[in-house]
């Protein structure tokens, strides 16, 4: 039954490519950025705006309310979690589709070539804030389902909806509400697989399955000096200076080569055995295309090939993001900031537990700041997930493999990824079942980053592929 569909749904996705990119254009309209408060009632919008879209087809669904959180010294109200259920027939597969809502903070002046929350299409990309990280594969799923309608088909599964708006910003609420809210009630009991589209290929032609995450420990490192800021002319000279503490800190905690200077980070790490290593050798990765698809002057590595794959996947990296507080502004701004917070974190890897981590971290941060003996306030916290692997032999991701294949005419690489989606592993947890990480964006999409895009390929034969992972669900050789 499966191939013998397939023309027509090609047809058919073809015939409706417009109103897809209509789709993702609604959708990248609404900046529901999760990390700042101003953007909240956002992304309370754009919770609701998905649920419409679930309901027209068909689900029946659910907005779960996860409390309140602080933010910027305020309670802010989390936005909800959105559930959804299509279709219970037991005689069917179900499949537990994750997706996130929210998308990274962006602005034009970052050095965006259009307006971050306008979805323009060029030369074959669609560039917009949340592009393809993760509006345009969570909109997918909409199409795969609305395609069987269009070609007068049944759909061949079961499927289950978790959308968040809060994945960028630490998940807050979601854990506790899969693991104790939603178990319970069997949410997950006729759950045969779950998958994620929130990830990317590893280069641009190629399509990729990916079977495992970095954790993420993240740091928000305080020091205080005064009550207001204070003008350098004025109080230069009399002050302790936070900036310049927090800046020795930062300074303290990576070499020049990314080494982690933290005693004991890397002592967790899982060996790396001879299976493993072998795996990195047939995987399709050009370290000079790569280099120049970010316009770097020079890979750590020696741009060699399996030792970036390693280093992005299996070992831990430490990045420092920003200060909140400093004068970031062009211009010659001559403030001494009272207060200032680093931001920093650590990607973690297989066998490094989150709280093992935090503990070395803060001992060598206190230990740091004792001796460089400043009179300031410095604080420290943390928000951390782990990392996460699954087995890539297991029946779905063969199915998925299969899938791929038919659509690019490609066997996929399998794939890990360098970055986090922290509530896989809870997913995993929850449901027992095998996780799949299928994406639909590809290596340059640069996402967080300016002109994150999603190729209209890749949007369009992910939709087929999302089709016809669902088609292959409706085995049952596949339980
Ligand atoms: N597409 C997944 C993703 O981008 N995840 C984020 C998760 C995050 C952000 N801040 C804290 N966690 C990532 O940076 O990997
Ligand atoms: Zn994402
Ligand atoms: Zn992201």
């Amino acid at each position: 039954m499966a191939e013998k569909l397939l023309p027509q749904i090609f047809k058919f996705v073809d015939q409706n490519a417009e109103s897809y990119k209509n789709l993702l254009k609604e959708a990248v309209a609404i900046p529901s950025v999760s990390s700042d408060a101003k953007y909240r009632d956002e992304c309370i919008r754009m919770v609701h705006w998905t649920e419409q879209k679930l309901k027209d087809v068909g689900a029946s669904t659910q907005l779960r309310d996860v409390g309140f959180q602080t933010l910027d010294g305020k309670e802010v109200k989390l936005p909800p979690v959105l559930v959804g259920v299509l279709g219970k027939d037991p005689k069917k597969n179900t499949i537990c589709i994750y997706g996130h809502l929210d998308v990274q903070p962006a602005l034009k002046s970052d050095g965006w070539n259009t307006e971050p929350f306008e979805l323009v299409e060029k030369d074959g990309k669609l560039f917009g804030r949340g592009s393809t990280d993760d509006k345009g594969p969570v909109l997918g799923w909409f199409h795969a389902i609305n395609a069987y309608k269009g070609v007068g088909e049944e759909l061949p599964v079961n499927l289950k909806f978790v959308f968040e708006c809060m994945e960028e910003s630490g998940s807050e609420g979601l854990d506790d509400l899969l693991m104790k809210e939603l178990k319970p009630e069997g949410f997950f009991e006729d759950v045969d697989f779950v998958c994620i589209s929130d990830n990317y290929w590893l280069g641009t032609t190629k399509p990729c399955i990916t079977y495992g995450l970095r954790g993420i420990s993240y740091y928000f490192l305080e020091v205080e000096c005064a009550k207001m800021d204070l003008h350098s002319g004025v109080y230069g000279g009399t002050v302790h200076e936070a900036m310049t503490d927090l800046i020795y800190l930062m300074s303290q905690l990576v070499d020049k080569n990314g080494k982690i200077l933290i005693p004991g980070i890397y002592n967790s790490v899982a060996p790396l055995t001879e299976n493993e290593k072998n795996l990195y050798t047939t995987i399709d990765f050009d370290p000079e295309a790569y280099r120049n698809s970010i316009g770097a002057y020079k890979l750590a590595h020696e741009g060699v090939k399996e030792q970036l794959l390693m280093h992005r996947w299996r070992y831990p990296s430490l990045s420092l993001h920003g200060i909140e507080g400093a004068a970031f502004q062009p211009g010659a701004k001559t403030v001494v900031p009272g207060k200032v917070i680093g931001k920093f974190s650590i990607r973690l890897v297989p066998n490094q537990e989150p709280e093992e981590i935090e503990q070395l971290v803060f001992d060598y941060v206190n230990k740091k700041w004792a001796e460089h003996g400043s009179p300031n306030k410095m604080n420290i916290t943390a928000q951390s997930g782990r990392a996460w692997t699954e087995n890539p032999d297991h029946p779905h991701y063969q199915a998925a493999a299969r899938a791929t294949k038919l659509i690019y005419q490609t066997d996929p690489d399998m794939s890990r990824e360098g970055g986090s989606i922290p509530v896989t592993i809870t997913l995993q947890e929850a449901s027992g079942r095998n996780v799949l990480l299928l994406p639909m964006g590809a290596g340059d999409d640069m996402a967080h980053s300016q002109n994150e895009k999603l190729n209209v390929r890749n949007y369009i034969e992910g939709v087929r592929l999302l089709f016809y992972l669902s088609l292959t669900r409706c085995c049952s050789w596949i339980r």
